[in-house]
């Protein structure tokens, strides 16, 4: 059994992790995909947009086929997410799945950052999506750099898709409602709903 990880803060989710889910998916072929809001994302400040609200937006990515599950985990630990220990969690709950762990460029650049990098390298394969063109050679180097480490490493076939939630944040918080064609449904409906990115009144 083939299981892919999907972590982020989703604050909004956008077509950028649309476009990324999807083509690691279409690399991986996996029999389940988890989808996992973070509690505290670990190396930025936390989301002011409660856990619950993005939990609820990353039901879009539903959408990608009945694999596709968003879990609660990590938001119900609380505190700072560690990959580590939710790939820790997933190899004890599905024993004998091969783990694959789904990642935009900026993250793989700053991987050896993360917690227990090494051994995030032994419990999964990582699947690496390009965020922005022309970033491809920094990108092998570093993989082929974790690779001599033991690193699996794959690159997901999917031209970049430029976006990103704190650009869109920003421009939906300026009156910029042409943001919204980067949003999948429901997302800009739970926005509304929730009064998410209001204008700043001055
Ligand atoms: N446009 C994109 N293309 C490919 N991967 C992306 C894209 N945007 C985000 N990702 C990846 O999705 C995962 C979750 O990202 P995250 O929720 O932090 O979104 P973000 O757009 O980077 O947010 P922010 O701008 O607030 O930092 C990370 O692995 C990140 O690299
Ligand atoms: O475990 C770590 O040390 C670690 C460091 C940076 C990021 N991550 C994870 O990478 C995913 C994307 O992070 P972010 O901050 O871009 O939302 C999310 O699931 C984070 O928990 C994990």
């Amino acid at each position: 059994m083939r299981l892919l990880l999907y972590g982020g803060t989703f604050d909004p989710p956008h077509l950028g992790h649309m476009n990324n889910l999807r083509a690691a998916m279409d690399l991986v072929g996996p029999d389940r995909v988890i989808v996992m809001p973070a509690g505290i994302p670990p190396h930025k400040a936390a989301s002011s947009t409660p856990a619950e609200q993005r939990l609820a937006m990353c039901a879009c990515f539903t959408a990608l086929g009945p694999g596709v599950g968003v879990s609660r985990w990590e938001i119900d630990r609380g505190g700072r997410s560690y990959t580590v220990e939710t790939l820790e969690m997933l190899h004890r709950a599905y024993l004998g799945a091969e783990l694959y762990l789904s990642v935009g460029s900026d993250m793989l650049l700053t991987f050896r950052e993360w917690r227990s990098w090494r051994h995030i390298l032994e419990l999964a394969t990582l699947v690496v999506e390009s965020r922005q063109g022309g970033d491809a050679p920094a990108l092998h180097r570093m993989a082929d750099s974790l690779k001599a480490d033991g690193g699996r490493i794959l690159f997901a076939q999917a031209p970049a898709f430029e976006c990103a939630s704190s650009t869109l944040r920003a421009r939906l918080q300026a009156g910029d409602t042409s943001a919204r064609k980067l949003l999948p449904p429901p997302v800009p409906e739970l926005i509304d709903e929730y009064g998410l990115y209001k204008r700043s009144s001055k």
